[in-house]
């Protein structure tokens, strides 16, 4: 305690050298030989004798940031002295000038500047000490890594969905298409773009706009696959937030439904008001458009799109309004690529040769001279020459040979904003196992067949609200139910009306104490989640879950393997909307569908014409939407009059759709197929999580930043682990930490069976959070050590420094990937000789006991020759720092010139690839080359090192 008795005042600040975690102390009173200080932090008041007090001044220096006790900081130009207590005098965040006395300085201060907490005997353990170092080497692997925002998911890495994800993600504005076909990941998709774009900083608000039945199961896919936590606006709570405020400004992840904002002009200003980062809507395919006039939905999506950078579209069927419909939705994309719809149709015409020379390119290690001819014609602009000589070369044609059909396939128009998979090309999907059911038309409904509804839904005309006792469905149902029961199958039962589906219900419980739910528009989205969570309740759950046809769309049933479509819808999408409940990635059977019909009737034709017509039931019928287009109209003249007509019509619907199935094979949808999971990439991608999967480093990090903060640990099961916040957390609360303690497992395959646990990545906010702590705070950053190295004599003290290179930057830059966090380190002897190069970071480290207090008297005594070493530490960091920047910007601008360079090729041949994105790329690479040159460095930790 250096300052002399006078100069002690009621009012300054000073920190306890033997209790340094008691935070800063306030001097309440000097009396005789007495010094009274409190330490509001903590709660601790403390009584010293004058004279051998264990306590050091805080004063700031010109350069420190200080924090008031108001919460606001400011950073120190001068200090000035009145009456023996410092007022400090700076600027604040807003540039406005600042003066803080030192009583107002925030008690939770902490002593952040290493070197601070040196000499203040502020001493951290070596191992965390170590931990810091390596959370800095742990995070620049991470930054670099090609799949950063890809790893974390809780989902399996499966090629096509992480082709599509890192190419979309990856765009300057993402604005896509992204089409599977049913149950095939579209979801995932645009959570795994979602969390990519927001663990590289790229995206902040996003807006996802879905049907409202599938709003709750949005909210859960979203925070239990992702850990991305929507907030649900539309609920009870909506009127009240817009009574305070604005209900959408507040949310940066918001999910509400179209129906609900489309219900009032109110609404449709809020969502424009608030300027999102991304705007999500799947089932996009309710978006009506035509020349005449967009629907209500369309127009209020078509200003949504113009006013948002990032627009990811989801729909299973992308033509199901037809080709109109289809041209609509890539006009919200790209309204200057898709202005003319002719223009559109006439270059989809062009995909066929375009597709038939791929093909051949892609099967023949030789090229007939036609082909030949045709590709150069193709490539002539490219400055392909060499690629086209190399085709002979044994060598070199491998390689050339896939060049071109890169080239050959960028110049598909639609194919960069159009992502489909098809079950052809994503292998692995279960089989599908038909079971039509003929059954007699029972008397009392063969009267009632005067409309179409009425040959296809009879029971809607019955006038009995108790039809299900009579119609031999419904007996069919219940032994089909019955024979099931034993093996525990659960069936998922499918019609087309709400009423048909509230009846069967009651019929299945009335004739069969079936264990049956319901779900139906008319229900509350609670109500039909409850219905759906039941049904797939293993143990206690519904042995069956009837659902109208609101129930095909987007949910998620695969736990189920039986299918019973009561009836047939109008519709090929829809039919396979509601096979796509169950054949879905995870399925693990063939699917049994299960269709009863009346013999003779519309109903049979409907069925023959799905099974025969379009071979619907076994495969998604690829042409059954253009088919129903043109021969919808015919089919309901054949159904309404089922004497004539249907064996031709039947001929007639599979001839086209093989004709237009064929076409497409070779046309669009193949070139579709290929650029929407190009094998060589999307493997890599696989393989480059899967090595994330591996690594064994993330739990022993894990278990040390446990350790080091309180957090207690115990095991669990293979891979798995139980954690608590201890007794004496060091924290006040530890990142994603319940009070009631969580498990966690680390392992992929058991996170995907085990909903309960969190999935620990690099990329969980548990992890990253703990990233955060460390590096953002001063655990760890003042250390001393005993160290014995076969070169260094005994009884030497060295001083290693690590400097960080800080490069404040906004995030969306992603700077990090060409400048990650960095550490230089430094290792001084005390005669300031450089032995960093001669002795490597890793020492044999002596435990040793020390007393706190000698050492903190060492290190006081040292001061001077400390402060010394630091500054020459400093300067040799230093010296290094503009070699590292220059071969950041080297990378950065190498990188980036490629890629403008690709994207400006392929703007040439494909006008998909909008000016602005080459703009904006030219322009990021400007300003991080500026940024890159403010780089500057930090003290991030310090060790003194003595030699034994
Ligand atoms: N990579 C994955 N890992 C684990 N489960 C997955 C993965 N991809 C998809 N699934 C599961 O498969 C089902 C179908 O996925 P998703 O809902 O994303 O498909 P979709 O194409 O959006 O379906 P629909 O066309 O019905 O809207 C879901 O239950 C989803 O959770």
């Amino acid at each position: 305690m250096p300052e002399p008795r006078h100069t002690l005042r009621s009012g300054q600040r000073w920190i306890s050298d033997t209790e340094p975690e008691l935070g800063l102390g306030t001097v309440l009173s000097v009396e005789y030989n007495k010094i009274t200080v409190l330490f509001i932090a903590s709660g601790e008041r403390r009584i010293y004798a004058l004279g051998n007090a264990p306590l050091t001044r805080v004063r700031f220096a010109s350069g420190d940031r200080v924090e008031s006790v108001d919460g606001w900081s400011m950073r120190v130009d001068e200090v000035e002295e009145r009456d023996g207590l410092l007022v400090y005098v700076g600027r604040d965040a807003d540039g406005n000038s600042r003066t803080l006395d030192e009583i107002e300085l925030n008690p939770f201060l902490q002593f952040n500047k290493p070197q601070d907490r040196l000499f203040s005997g502020q001493i951290d353990p070596g191992d965390v000490f170590r931990l810091r170092i390596e959370t800095c080497e742990k995070l620049a692997r991470l930054e670099q890594s090609p799949v950063l925002g890809l790893i974390g998911a809780r989902t399996s890495p499966i090629p096509h969905q992480l082709y599509i994800a890192h190419e979309v993600a990856s765009r300057h504005a993402p604005r896509v298409l992204l089409a599977d076909e049913v149950g095939l990941g579209k979801t995932i998709e645009a959570g795994l773009i979602i969390h990519h774009r927001i663990i590289t900083g790229r995206t902040e608000k996003v807006l996802i706009l879905v049907p409202n039945m599938l709003l709750h199961q949005w909210l859960v896919e979203m925070l239990r696959r992702f850990n991305l936590r929507f907030s649900l606006i539309g609920d009870d709570a909506y009127e009240e937030a817009a009574e305070e405020g604005h209900p959408f400004a507040d949310a940066n992840l918001a999910l509400s439904s179209l129906d609900f904002i489309l219900k009032d002009p109110a609404r449709h200003r809020y969502v424009l008001d608030v300027a999102w980062d991304m705007v999500v809507i799947d089932e996009a395919h309710h978006l009506e458009w035509s020349p005449q006039g967009p629907s209500p939905a369309y127009a209020f999506v078509e200003a949504l799109a113009r006013r948002t950078p990032g627009l990811l579209l989801l729909t299973a069927t992308p033509e199901q309004l037809g080709k109109f419909g289809h041209f609509a939705r890539l006009r919200l994309l790209d309204p200057d690529r898709f202005f003319d719809f002719e223009q559109f149709r006439q270059e989809e015409q062009e995909y066929t040769a375009l597709a038939d020379v791929i093909n051949k390119l892609l099967d023949n290690p030789r090229l007939d001279a036609e082909t030949f001819g045709q590709l150069q014609r193709f490539v002539q602009h490219d400055r392909a020459d060499a690629l086209m000589g190399d085709l002979d070369d044994p060598d070199h044609a491998a390689h050339a040979r896939n060049a071109l059909i890169q080239l050959l396939l960028d110049r598909h128009g639609t194919g960069r904003v159009l992502f489909r998979n098809t079950r052809s090309t994503v292998h692995g999907f279960p089989s599908r196992l038909l079971h039509g059911r003929p059954l007699p038309l029972p008397e009392h409904y063969r009267s009632r067949m005067a409309s179409l509804e009425a040959r296809l839904w009879p029971e809607s005309s019955s006038d009995d609200p108790e039809w299900w006792r009579h119609d031999p469905r419904v007996h069919w149902l219940l032994d089909t139910v019955q024979r099931l029961k034993p093996s525990r199958s659960k069936l998922l039962v499918i019609c087309h009306r709400r009423q048909t589906a509230i009846d069967l219900e009651n019929a299945l419980r009335t004739l069969g104490g079936v264990r049956v739910a319901v779900f139906h528009e008319d229900m509350s989205i609670i109500t039909r989640d409850r219905a759906a969570a039941w049904f797939a309740d293993e143990e206690e759950g519904a042995q069956v879950l009837v659902c109208s046809e609101i129930g095909s769309e987007g949910r998620n049933f695969q736990f189920a393997h039986h299918l019973v479509l009561f009836d047939l819808p109008l519709d090929p999408n829809l039919l396979e909307q509601r096979i796509g409940r169950l054949d879905r990635i995870g399925q693990r059977h063939s699917i049994d569908i299960h269709v009863p019909y009346f013999e003779d009737t519309a109903q049979a034709i409907l069925f023959r014409w799905y099974h025969e017509g379009l071979d619907a039931f076994h495969r998604p019928a690829g042409a059954g939407a253009a088919v129903f287009a043109r021969l919808g109209e015919e089919l309901k003249t054949v159904l309404a009059a089922p004497d004539g007509g249907a064996e031709a019509l039947i001929r007639h619907t599979r001839r086209l759709a093989e004709d237009i199935e064929a076409e497409l094979h070779a046309g669009r949808d193949r070139l579709l197929e290929l650029n929407s999971c190009r094998p060589d990439p999307a493997n890599r991608l696989v393989e480059a999580v899967c090595a994330w999967d591996r690594d064994a480093a993330l739990w022993p990090w894990l278990e040390a930043v446990c350790d080091a903060y309180g957090v207690i640990v115990e095991e669990h099961s293979t891979d798995c682990y139980i954690l608590r916040p201890g007794e004496h957390l060091r924290v006040p609360k530890f990142p994603e930490l319940p009070d009631d303690g969580v498990t966690v497992t680390l392992s992929r395959d058991v996170a995907l069976a085990r909903e309960d646990m969190l999935f620990l990545s690099w990329e969980h906010p548990m992890v990253q959070g703990a990233m955060d702590l460390i590096l953002n705070g001063e655990h760890g950053s003042a250390s001393l050590g005993f160290v014995s190295h076969p070169t260094l004599p005994a009884g030497q003290m060295l001083l290693e420094t690590f400097h960080r290179i800080e490069c404040p930057a906004p995030r969306r830059l992603q700077l990090f990937r060409f400048l990650p966090t960095t550490l230089i380190r430094t290792l001084l002897d005390h005669r300031g000789q450089d032995l960093g190069r001669i002795v490597a970071a890793e020492f044999d480290e002596r435990p040793h006991a020390f007393e706190a207090e000698k050492v903190r008297a060492f290190v006081r005594s040292q001061k001077q020759n400390l402060e010394k070493l630091l500054a020459l530490a400093e300067t040799r960091a230093g010296a290094r720092l503009p070699e590292i920047v220059a071969e950041s910007s080297q990378r950065m601008l190498d990188e980036m010139g490629d890629e403008i360079k690709r994207l400006a090729a392929l703007r040439n041949i494909n006008p998909s690839v909008r000016p602005e994105e080459l703009d904006k790329l030219k322009d990021d690479a400007v300003e991080m080359h500026a940024y890159l040159q403010t780089a500057h460095l930090r003290l991030d930790a310090v060790r003194l090192l003595v030699t034994v």
